[in-house]
């Protein structure tokens, strides 16, 4: 790091943990992770911070939210590294809705905007918040800027974000709207320099994480992507059901009596790999264990990410390039064996060592479709977008 550093601070806030990190041009020289947070237990949530990739600190924190645990990080920053002053501060947001639709300096205003988005989020939008309010209170000198998990996703075509309801509905901003944007908008910056045909070509990457999504993309650009209204719509994922005849809803409201907020926790906290499971919602576990359920979950998985990638190829007409990235994505060879093996038809071949190693190319020479591991890292986004929007 450089003598005088001037670093960024990132907010990424999921639905479990708070992600923090301190870049200083694009090097990351602090990163914490705060966990279970909303976990009942004891002890509340434990935090890591790594600096120059070195562990720091390791423990619990008494922090029972999100903001609890900003206001910690906030408090050992000032007590253990004065030197090392945030100069401004970038937060993902998960849901821009129709009008944030590029990274954007917060205000009373954009607070509002955001707040009224919540319904769309409910499992991110609302930790978002808290430390962004949390920031505005205590540090008002302290510029923030908001970074949209949406506003990727903006170039898509009209037909492409429709539902196929009265014209009024899409008029009301009730459309598909993508997520994960952050992440594929790093994806395509690192794509040049690893592959130009993959660059310029039809791609789609597939962000695999507790979250998870797939995205079209021609020429870095997104053309269609699997999640829509809610981060719940497409493959399933740790907890989320993914898409789901909605038929399926109106009769677990209607003739089971289901109250709202039971089938809203169903959906978004009780389903995908968890709910299949029955044991976890952890890709590690489900990949460790005997269980003959443990095995469906994980082929469910499999089978429904090949799924979209064939109906992603249509969007594009075609496939340059599949790109994994996320928790899954980068470290779960097993699972990207057999998306690459239920995909073969599409030209896809692998090279069995190069998965098992983690390598950034797995394709065999032969494969028509170049295959990718490329780590995603929301934050550096963040952070370039922070400068950008504030000029420093
Ligand atoms: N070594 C691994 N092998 C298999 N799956 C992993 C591994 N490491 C992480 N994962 C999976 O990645 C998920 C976390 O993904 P990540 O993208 O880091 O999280 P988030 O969605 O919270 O940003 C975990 O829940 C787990 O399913
Ligand atoms: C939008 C979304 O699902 O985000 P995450 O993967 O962080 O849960
Ligand atoms: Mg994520």
């Amino acid at each position: 790091m450089n003598q005088n550093p001037q670093p960024i601070a990132v907010v990424n806030a999921g639905s479990a943990t708070l992600k923090f990190s301190l870049l200083d041009g694009e090097e990351t020289v602090l990163a914490a992770l705060v966990d279970r947070l909303g976990v009942a237990r004891a002890n509340g949530s434990s935090a890591k911070i790594r600096e120059n990739g070195r562990v720091t600190f390791e423990g619990p924190i008494p922090a029972g939210n999100h903001a609890d645990a900003l206001i910690w990080l906030f408090d050992w920053l000032a007590r253990e590294r004065p030197g090392l002053r945030p100069v401004a501060v970038g937060h993902r947001v998960v849901h821009g809705g129709d009008t944030l639709i590029a990274p954007v300096r917060i205000t009373p205003e954009v607070i509002d905007c955001i707040d009224a988005l919540s319904s769309l989020a409910p499992l991110h939008q609302p930790h978002n918040l808290a430390p962004i309010r949390w920031i505005a209170g205590r540090l008002p000198e302290l510029p923030q800027v908001a970074c949209f998990d949406t506003a990727f996703h903006a170039t898509q075509s009209r037909i492409e974000r429709m539902f196929a309801l009265p014209g009024e509905y899409l008029e009301r901003g009730i459309r598909r709207y993508g997520f994960h944007g952050l992440s594929y908008e790093y994806i395509a910056s690192c794509l040049p320099e690893i592959d130009r045909n993959a660059a310029a070509g039809r791609t789609v990457a597939c962000h695999l994480g507790n979250g998870a999504s797939l995205c079209a993309m021609r020429n870095g650009r997104s053309v269609a992507t699997t999640m829509s209204f809610t981060a719940l719509d497409g493959i399933p994922m740790g907890t989320r059901s993914g898409a789901i005849d909605p038929g399926v809803l109106l009769h677990l409201l209607d003739q089971e009596g289901m109250s709202v907020a039971a089938l809203s926790n169903l959906l978004y906290q009780r389903s995908g790999l968890l709910g299949l499971s029955g044991l976890s919602s952890d890709m590690r576990d489900l990949l460790e264990s005997s269980s003959p359920d443990a095995a469906v979950a994980v082929e469910y998985f499999c089978y429904r990410i090949a799924r979209e990638l064939g109906s992603l190829t249509a969007a594009l007409g075609g496939l340059d390039a599949l790109v994994f990235t996320g928790g899954i994505g980068e470290h779960a060879a097993p699972v990207r064996a057999r998306i690459c093996e239920l995909s073969d038809w599409l030209g896809i071949a692998i090279d069995p060592d190069a998965n098992a190693r983690g390598r950034t190319v797995l394709n065999r020479d032969d494969s028509r479709v170049r295959v990718l591991v490329v780590p995603t890292n929301e934050e550096r986004m963040i952070a370039r977008h922070v400068r950008q929007v504030l000029q420093i």
